[in-house]
């Protein structure tokens, strides 16, 4: 196996100077070398091809036995030296200090095809950021980090990618609801890549010791291999880089909104730096469309990570960055300027997105009423969101008096389609009819757009627990269906059509599909 080799992030900056594979508090360096854990009896399940090609691996490379040995701890690659990285972070609204990763060992970074790639098991043993935990990850949690990075890529939304599913042949103790049931479950290992794995969490951890020296060197590195664009030096550079974060994370999360992602742990630790989708988690997908809903039982209290409040807590994670920046460049105005900033375009890309999805692309300033109003019509009744969107696309100029119909699969409860709700329906309807007579596109051009912004195909949460369910007993079969499927979500596929429709009522209330907590 041959793998263009070009370490940059362990190269430029500081390492931890103790080398054993103790828990403790790190300073001054950014990472520390640790061998991930060796694993009894690991074997691959999935590999992504896409994912293969881009790193320049062969399809033989990925059946070899280096291939398995390396994905899953075994053997350390020739020339590389794995590492933890050093980070902080705010976990829901308060500082909770050194965190870093855990669990998570980077090999090495790769360049193919002139694109960087670091390349890092999840699940791969303890390190010294383990804290009272054990470094492992089980098999259900490594399926749903597995099947949504890629589908979150083939979507279109920034994220980290993976390479490999393994099984480690080990088991792991695990409390799914921590509430004393503790049982075992299988082991597993994802191979996952990305640029850089770096977090708001790697500044804010710096930041938060005073050491202002590693934070200039991180800060500066970042900006050197991953903001090429920023040209200028000193304060400027950085409130610069504050700014093209915030816009890059502002697109991830207005992705999020589109295709209905809640991301369910948006803690600062879990925020990347180059605004992409990182920890596949207590994640969840809507099904009914509901701006309070969140899927994480550990949120269930105050649900700070809910749907709607998505932009908000991107826009609450770079106010931390932009304090742990600040000692770079201590003046408070121009950073607040790009959180202001953040606020404006947010407004403009949200409305801007909502009205592509109805097939709206020219500006109207009566537009955010007519979404205003659907956004609540869709909370009225129990409104499946993937459905509707999809379904508006084969609307027919002229017939609004069809339009209910036209949508009725997306209603849990068609019964419930009665009195004033169906007449704000209809009259939304008319509303719409009356706007699209603006646009320049015919029905069928409208509706070919609408399908490459409203996927057909999301991975609904029941459809991820069907897929642990069965690879749980030893067949994993379906969780190629879904990565195979999910490789082209805009698209009709009509052998997938099964997996258009809405969530079972089994799924309603079964842990693994509308409840899910941190446990992984
Ligand atoms: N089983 C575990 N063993 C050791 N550390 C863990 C374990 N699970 C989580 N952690 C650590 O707890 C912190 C918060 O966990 P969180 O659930 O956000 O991350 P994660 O799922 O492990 O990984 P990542 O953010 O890398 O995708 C991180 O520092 C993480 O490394
Ligand atoms: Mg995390």
């Amino acid at each position: 196996m041959k793998l263009n080799i070009n370490n940059t992030f362990s190269e430029e900056l500081p390492s931890d100077p103790v080398l054993e594979n103790s828990r403790r508090q790190v300073r001054n360096a950014c990472f520390s070398y640790v061998t991930p854990k060796k694993t009894s009896n690991p074997s691959i399940l999935h590999v992504s091809e896409e994912m293969r090609c881009e790193l320049g691996l062969t399809k033989e490379d990925t059946v070899s036995k280096d291939f398995l040995e390396i994905m899953t701890g075994n053997k350390v690659m020739e020339g590389t030296k794995p590492y933890a990285m050093h980070y902080g972070g705010h976990q829901f609204g308060n500082w909770a200090g050194q965190l870093g990763d855990g669990r998570a060992i980077n090999l090495t970074e790769v360049v193919h095809n002139s694109k960087r790639w670091a390349v890092q098991l999840k699940g791969a043993g303890e390190t010294p950021y383990s804290r009272n935990a054990d470094g492992l990850a089980v098999l259900r949690s490594s399926i749903r980090e597995y099947l949504c990075s890629e589908a979150m890529y083939h979507l279109g939304v920034p994220t980290t990618r993976a390479l490999s599913l393994a099984i480690t042949g080990d088991h792991v103790l695990r409390d799914i609801l921590y509430n004393g049931n503790a049982a075992y479950e299988k082991g597993a290992v994802v191979s996952r890549v990305a640029p850089s794995f770096i977090r708001f969490g790697s500044f804010e951890v710096l930041s938060a010791h005073g050491d202002h020296k590693t934070l200039k060197l991180l800060t500066d590195y970042t900006i050197k291999h991953f903001y090429p664009e920023i040209e200028s030096t000193g304060k400027e550079a950085y409130v610069l880089f504050l700014k093209r974060v915030s816009e890059r994370s502002l697109k991830m999360v207005i992705d999020w909104q589109r295709v209905g992602f809640v991301h369910g742990v948006m803690n600062t630790d879990n925020m990347s730096i180059l605004g992409a989708t990182i920890d596949y988690g207590p994640y969840g997908w809507l099904e009914v469309y509901d701006h309070g809903w969140t899927p994480n039982t550990t949120d269930s209290q105050f649900k700070r990570y809910r749907y709607g409040t998505q932009p908000e807590i991107v826009l609450w994670n770079l106010y931390q960055l932009a304090n742990a920046l600040f000692p770079l460049v201590e003046e408070v105005d121009p950073l607040e300027n790009v959180l202001d900033e953040y606020q404006n375009s947010y407004k403009n890309e949200y409305l801007h997105m909502m009205t592509s999805k109805i097939g709206l692309f020219s500006k109207q300033s009566e537009d955010s009423i007519l979404i205003k109003v659907l956004e609540e019509l869709l909370q009225s009744i129990e409104t499946d969101m993937t459905i509707f969107f999809r379904k508006l696309g084969k609307y027919k100029k002229g017939s609004f008096d069809q339009g209910v119909q036209i949508i009725s699969d997306a209603f849990y409860e068609s019964n419930d389609l009665k009195g004033d709700i169906l007449k704000r329906w209809n009259d939304w309807f008319i509303m719409y009819d009356e706007r699209l007579n603006i646009e320049i596109l015919g029905d069928e051009e409208r509706k070919d757009k609408m399908n490459i912004i409203n996927p057909k195909y999301v991975l609904r949460n029941y459809m991820a627990q069907l897929a642990i369910d069965d690879a749980d007993k030893g067949d994993y079969k379906l969780i190629d269906e879904l990565y195979q499927m999910l490789k082209k979500p805009y698209s009709e596929q009509p052998e997938y059509e099964k997996w258009f429709a809405k969530r079972p009522d089994w799924a309603r209330d079964k842990v693994g599909c509308s409840m899910l907590s941190c446990s992984s």
